[in-house]
């Protein structure tokens, strides 16, 4: 039986936990079982209920004590453990029930997943493990401020999708802030338009760069990576909406894979 799962990705502070939270909140309401997986081992406090928690193999705080690491060598020594006793989270994993659905929270260092193979590789295992995953790449609204910013968090949203080859959506998170931006002003950062965004951008950089601010515009552009899902947790409607985007695109997926396995006749004739 085939499982649906979303990895929860974006920077520190984008509002993965909290989405979490919130997702479970609502499905907890709506009676749809969701079991949040925390997989950030310098967590230090939960707002839902974890039904799995890395920091139960291994933590960063243990690994700094007893191997004198800072926090970021700390981090990468415990999502290497972690790949390293798969079993553990497999064990986990197999006492829900089919049709539960899995989110994982995942630390906010991007680097985890934009040069380092873990993710890429816990994913190949998930799907192993017959799971289909949804990417969710969390940016915060604040960042549609500023087009420096709003174009480097999408330039990670990219490299992140690239690394994981997963089905992927960007998200617009703590939209509950942007009311007092004009409708139009937040419509044009949910789909923008990549010409609006490279001048806004060239007005803010030195004229040299205007040839590499072309450039990337048309690379995020060619990649779909200046469209976003908005997301106000604290409207129930949005959550609904973004979890229906998530189900089909799952599903769509499921039909792709089911169509492309070959028949067991189709096998033994060709053999
Ligand atoms: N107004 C508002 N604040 C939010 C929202 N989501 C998160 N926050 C706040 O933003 C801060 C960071 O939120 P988290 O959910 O911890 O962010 P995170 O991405 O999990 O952060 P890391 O665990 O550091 O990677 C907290 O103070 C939250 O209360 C939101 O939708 N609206």
């Amino acid at each position: 039986m085939v499982k649906f799962a979303q990895v929860v990705l974006g920077p520190a502070g984008s509002g993965k936990s909290t989405y979490c939270a919130e997702l479970q909140r609502y499905c907890n309401d709506k009676r749809r079982v969701l079991h949040v997986i925390n997989l950030d081992p310098a967590a230090e406090e939960f707002k839902y209920a974890v039904s799995v928690d890395i920091r139960d193999l291994i933590s960063v705080d243990e690994v700094g004590e007893e191997m004198s690491l800072g926090p970021n060598g700390a981090l990468v020594y415990c999502m290497e453990f972690m790949l390293h006793n798969l079993e553990w989270l497999e064990d986990k994993l197999d006492a829900f029930v089919d049709n539960d659905y899995v989110v994982f929270d995942l630390p906010g260092q991007i680097e985890l997943y934009t040069h380092f193979p873990f993710m890429r590789e816990l994913i190949s295992k998930l799907h192993r493990w017959d799971f289909r995953v949804q990417a969710l790449y969390f940016l915060d609204s604040q960042f549609m401020a500023d087009s420096t910013k709003f174009f480097g968090g999408c330039i990670t949203a990219l490299s992140a999708m690239i690394q994981l080859e997963i089905p992927h959506l960007n998200i617009m998170s703590k939209m509950d802030l942007t009311r007092d931006m004009t409708k139009r002003k937040v419509d044009e950062y949910m789909d923008a338009d990549i010409d609006m965004l490279i001048s806004d951008l060239s007005r803010t950089t030195p004229p040299r760069f205007m040839k590499l601010n072309n450039a990337m515009g048309s690379l995020l552009d060619d990649f779909g990576m200046v469209s976003f899902v908005p997301l106000d947790i604290t409207d129930d409607d949005s959550i609904a909406t973004l979890l229906l985007m998530v189900d089909l695109a799952l599903q769509y997926e499921d039909e792709v894979d089911q169509s492309r396995e070959v028949p067991d006749e189709v096998d033994e004739c060709s053999e």
